[in-house]
């Protein structure tokens, strides 16, 4: 399926993340000193599916968890949908990811005690407390989407790999945020039901608009994506229509 009919027009066009020379250093000021990030500049709008590549070690995991707010950045500027992060407290940047930031990463993270639609309503439990009927029934429409109608209380180490994995896609889009992160969300699937997977995060692209940015090693999913951000050494080299990426830059691994 093709994500060509995405409806971004210069009217609705709005830039949920914008990044301008992100650097990212790891130990700072210490001998153990590691420049991982270099000027990253780079902007996401709403609607948009865009494929993060490079080699093993290119800083793309260091990216996405600079972008989600899960690490901290040491120069430049993160806006996520409009709002400047830097300066924000600890909670103020819980409170903006939970908001605005979805996550799927390639070991899922379920709780394996829980039901999957407890799982699915976590992000929500963490955030509000005891989900109402409404949280509840979009979970359950969540879980319905993702093919797992009949699953909602089975606990999810009874689901197969893929499952648990489109159970991890319901819980990100469970608090309807505009950005999806996800890093290597298919690392771990067999090609079938990585396609599968990804067809999920296709869909949800084009009918809930939110913007995605997907890490993948694997070319087949990178061209799926209308735009690739290609980085080496912690650089961006690439950024633009995936069907232009030049032969050079189509090894991901
Ligand atoms: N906590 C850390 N402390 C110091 N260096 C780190 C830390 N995390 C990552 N790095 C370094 O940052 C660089 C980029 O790592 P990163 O995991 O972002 O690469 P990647 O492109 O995601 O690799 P892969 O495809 O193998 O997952 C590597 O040199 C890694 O050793």
């Amino acid at each position: 399926m093709s994500n060509s009919s995405v409806l971004i027009t210069p009217d609705n066009q709005q830039t949920v993340l914008q990044l301008d020379k992100i650097n990212k250093v790891f130990n700072e000021g210490t001998p153990l000193a590691n420049h991982v990030l270099h000027d990253v500049s780079l902007q996401v709008s709403r609607g948009e599916l865009v494929a993060l590549v490079g080699t093993s070690g290119s800083g793309k995991s260091t990216l996405l968890n600079v972008m989600g707010l899960l690490d901290l950045y040491s120069s430049g500027e993160l806006r996520i949908q409009g709002h400047l992060t830097q300066g924000l407290s600890e909670q103020q940047r819980t409170q903006l990811r939970s908001e605005s930031i979805g996550f799927v990463f390639q070991f899922h993270h379920l709780i394996n005690a829980f039901s999957t639609i407890d799982n699915v309503l976590m992000p929500l439990m963490l955030r509000y407390g005891k989900p109402n009927q409404e949280q509840t029934e979009y979970a359950q429409y969540l879980l319905n989407e993702v093919g797992l109608a009949n699953y909602a209380h089975i606990a999810t180490n009874r689901l197969s790999g893929g499952q648990q994995q489109r159970v991890a896609i319901a819980r990100a889009l469970v608090s309807r945020p505009a950005l999806i992160l996800a890093d290597e969300p298919t690392g771990n699937l067999d090609t079938q039901t990585a396609d599968e997977v990804f067809d999920l995060f296709e869909r949800f692209n084009v009918e809930h608009q939110c913007a995605i940015v997907i890490v993948t090693h694997d070319p087949r999913l990178s061209a799926r994506c209308p735009r690739t951000i290609r980085l080496t050494d912690g650089r961006i080299v690439y950024d633009g229509a995936s069907a232009n990426l030049p032969n050079a830059f189509t090894k991901t691994v």
